[in-house]
């Protein structure tokens, strides 16, 4: 089994993939800290033959992390913000700087349909963009749903948005505080991706196909007027490209990933962008 982690700043993702049929067998989130207890918080480490790492969290995490799985599997990797990868530059000024989730959902984006906004809808909300060639130009750092709900003190920070609540209702103007703090923060989020999708298409003389990942990525989709594709696996798409180790992989074939549909024409996207600045 190939252990994968995607350990954010507060909720570490684990999923078991199956190296001989590339299967995704089991998958889980814990809390994130500095140890681990295999068996309860990620899987037992016997059946673990590698284990592949994007980690966001403090450098005392990770070194823990890589300590003791060191010590029970041998094989383990762990992903870094280069200059170049997989034929994608690397857009920021010192580019290990750039958050390695980031720089993998970036490079998973680029792989499956060449160039792309990549969007990340966790605890904070990322925007990165890949040129068609390879070119990442950087991005848009915000925050996430749950920390912009956090920030008001206005008693609501315990009603999550339902994440199957539709989008028409999510975008009316709410008529109790806890509504109007969610449909606010949902405004908030989804109008700053289509805007700056827009802008930067515009920008770039180029209409981009749009991937959505991250915990809110479901309900955030709703809300999007352009067409894009959720994949929830993007992360370790990158992971898996990257650090490919099954049959499939090294083909080239990342799990879980979407078909992407063929973005709007770019006279549309501009088309829209005009009109937003109209009123
Ligand atoms: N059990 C949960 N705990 C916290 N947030 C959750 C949970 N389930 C869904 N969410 C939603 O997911 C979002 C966090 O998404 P995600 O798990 O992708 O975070 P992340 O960006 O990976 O976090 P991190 O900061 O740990 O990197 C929150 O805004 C929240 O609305
Ligand atoms: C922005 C987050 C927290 C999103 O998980 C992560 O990518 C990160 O810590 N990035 C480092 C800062 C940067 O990307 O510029
Ligand atoms: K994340």
């Amino acid at each position: 089994m190939i252990l994968d982690l995607d350990i954010g700043n507060t909720l570490t993702k684990w999923r078991l993939k199956d190296a001989d049929s590339s299967e995704i067998r089991s998958r889980g989130a814990v809390w994130t800290r500095e140890e681990w207890r295999p068996g309860s918080d990620i899987p037992d480490l016997d059946i673990v033959e590698a284990v592949r790492i994007s980690s966001v969290a403090r450098r005392a995490v990770l070194e823990e992390t890589v300590a003791l799985l060191q010590r029970q599997v041998g094989n383990v990797h762990v992903a870094r913000s280069t200059p170049e990868a997989l034929g994608v530059a690397n857009g920021y000024e010192e580019p290990e700087r750039l958050g390695v989730d980031r720089w993998l959902g970036a490079l998973a984006g680029y792989q499956l349909a060449g160039g792309c906004c990549a969007v990340d809808c966790g605890s904070a909300i990322t925007i990165d963009f890949v040129l068609p060639g390879g070119r990442h130009l950087g991005g848009y750092i915000l925050p996430g749903l749950r920390l912009m709900k956090e920030s008001l003190k206005l008693g609501t920070r315990n009603v999550a948005i339902d994440p199957d609540s539709e989008a028409e209702e999510l975008l009316a103007p709410g008529r109790r505080t806890v509504e109007a703090v969610n449909h606010g923060i949902y405004m908030a989020a989804v109008s700053a991706i289509n805007r700056v999708y827009a802008e930067v298409c515009d920008m770039e003389g180029v209409a981009l196909p749009l991937l959505l990942t991250g915990g809110d990525a479901r309900v955030v989709s709703r809300g999007l007027q352009v067409p894009h594709a959720v994949w929830p696996d993007m992360v370790y798409g990158g992971l898996e490209a990257c650090f490919p180790l099954t049959a499939a992989e090294r083909a080239g074939r990342m799990s879980g990933a979407p078909r992407v549909p063929p973005p709007v024409s770019l006279e549309k996207i501009r088309a829209g962008l005009a009109f937003s600045m109209l009123l």
